[in-house]
């Protein structure tokens, strides 16, 4: 790349300017004239000066807009990679990440329910109808909750609640108020059915095996299952009450 000097006109006037005075030049008309040209490039320095300010503005703002949607592109793309789209419960996988996490800085209780005879619902009244009674069920989750815990949908009709610093007793209180809230009041997307659910509950200890706990919670599920469903069990492997 060549070594292009941008003001090298400027420096030319300049440099004439600097020899007049330098000069002693007796004769006005030169000084008059070196005055003059070094006006005329002032002035074009003047509004280049300001053109360029006025572009550099413009691309930082540019920038900064770019910046902004990038930031909210990449929390939507954290978001989604969080999240369940239907319901907006946490994914598996965010269910999993954030109880480790909790598990680093207390005990844990966790909720795993499931909702019954949901094949028959599916079966009976379509796909779309059984999609919304998935969304009802996670609003209802999140109404008896009342901003404790987070809900997370692991699997087709398979949700959890991870209630950090919650024993085992308190959370198979809010695990029957849950049940309650759904066993009690008809879906608006099912107004002719009852939609009943089955839970498990476990819990684990500061820095706990989630993943035992997990199973634990499953156990307790599958004993409500076929306990006759629309109904609570507790990990019979607890120590903690
Ligand atoms: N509408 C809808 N259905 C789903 C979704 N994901 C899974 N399912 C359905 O959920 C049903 C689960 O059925 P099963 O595992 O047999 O359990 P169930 O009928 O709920 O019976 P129990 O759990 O034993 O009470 C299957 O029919 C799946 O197709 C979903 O996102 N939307």
């Amino acid at each position: 790349m060549t070594n292009v000097d941008l003001f090298e006109t400027e420096t030319a006037i300049l440099a004439r300017a600097s020899q007049v005075v330098a000069g002693g030049e007796s004769d006005p008309t030169r000084y008059r004239l070196a005055l003059e040209e070094l006006i005329t490039s002032y002035g074009r320095l003047l509004r280049e000066s300001r053109r360029l300010i006025a572009r550099s503005d413009r691309t930082e703002r540019e920038l900064n807009q770019l910046n902004s949607k990038l930031t909210q592109l990449s929390d939507e793309l954290d978001y989604k990679a969080k999240h369940d789209n239907l319901t907006g419960a946490l994914n598996r996988g965010a269910v999993f990440e954030r109880a480790h996490h909790y598990l680093t800085k207390s005990p844990l209780s966790l909720i795993v329910l499931d909702i019954d005879f949901f094949k028959r619902i599916n079966d009976e009244f379509g796909h779309p109808t059984g999609d919304g009674v998935i969304r009802e069920l996670v609003n209802r989750l999140r109404l008896a909750l009342d901003g404790k815990g987070e809900v997370g949908r692991v699997g087709g009709e398979e949700f959890t609640v991870l209630l950090p610093g919650v024993m085992l007793g308190d959370a198979a209180i809010v695990a029957e108020k849950i049940r309650q809230s759904i066993a009690q009041q008809e879906f608006a997307c099912l107004p002719t059915r009852p939609v009943t659910a089955s839970f498990g509950v476990s819990w684990i200890g500061l820095n706990g095996d989630f993943e035992d706990a997990y199973a634990r919670a499953d156990a307790a599920l599958y004993k409500a299952k076929h306990g006759g469903r629309n109904r609570v069990e507790r990990d019979s492997q607890a120590l903690v009450d």
